[in-house]
């Protein structure tokens, strides 16, 4: 490695946490909504046990030997995903998903977004979201005009 490169590496962390919720659209007729979502569509919601994966990018320090602390991480994740998800009813105790469906691509975006204020400008890289052990939704911050 010569003297003025830098290694770039990823570091991941993983939290679970169970939350319930129920998938209906506020755009959608009810009978619109059972045919969409069919069983998770139930009145009374439905739960999950969600794994999470965070991973950020960046420099290993050369001082330090670290992308970033986990420990830091930890408390950021804490922050961003246990205290406002654990134990909740999304839709009724999450007031970003009483406009917004409790997807798992939806709840990516909003680990992304809570992340996103926490963390150094630039070094989250990847949000995996897991709702069950078949389904699992990564987000990587990325846009595209709408319906594009
Ligand atoms: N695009 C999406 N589709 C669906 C989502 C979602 O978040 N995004 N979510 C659901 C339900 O909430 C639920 O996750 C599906 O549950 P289920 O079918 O029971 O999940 P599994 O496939 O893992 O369970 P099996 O026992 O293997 O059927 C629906 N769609
Ligand atoms: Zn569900």
């Amino acid at each position: 490695m010569s003297p003025r490169s830098a290694r770039l590496a990823r570091l991941s962390r993983s939290v679970t946490f169970s939350a319930c919720h129920r998938l209906h659209s506020k755009s959608l007729s009810d009978e619109e909504n059972l045919k969409l979502f069919g069983k998770c569509n139930n009145p009374n919601g439905h739960g999950h046990n969600y794994k999470v994966t965070v991973t950020v990018r960046g420099q290993i320090d050369p001082v330090s030997g670290m992308v970033m602390n986990l420990t830091d991480l930890k408390e950021y994740m804490q922050e961003a995903i246990m205290e406002p998800l654990d134990h909740k009813n999304l839709d009724k105790d999450v007031p970003y998903f009483t406009q917004v469906v409790s997807t798992t691509e939806n709840v990516a975006v909003f680990i992304w977004e809570n992340l996103q204020r926490l963390l150094p400008p630039g070094i989250l890289y990847k949000v995996k979201v897991h709702e069950t052990e078949q389904n699992v939704v990564v987000y990587k911050g990325e846009e595209t005009t709408a319906g594009k």
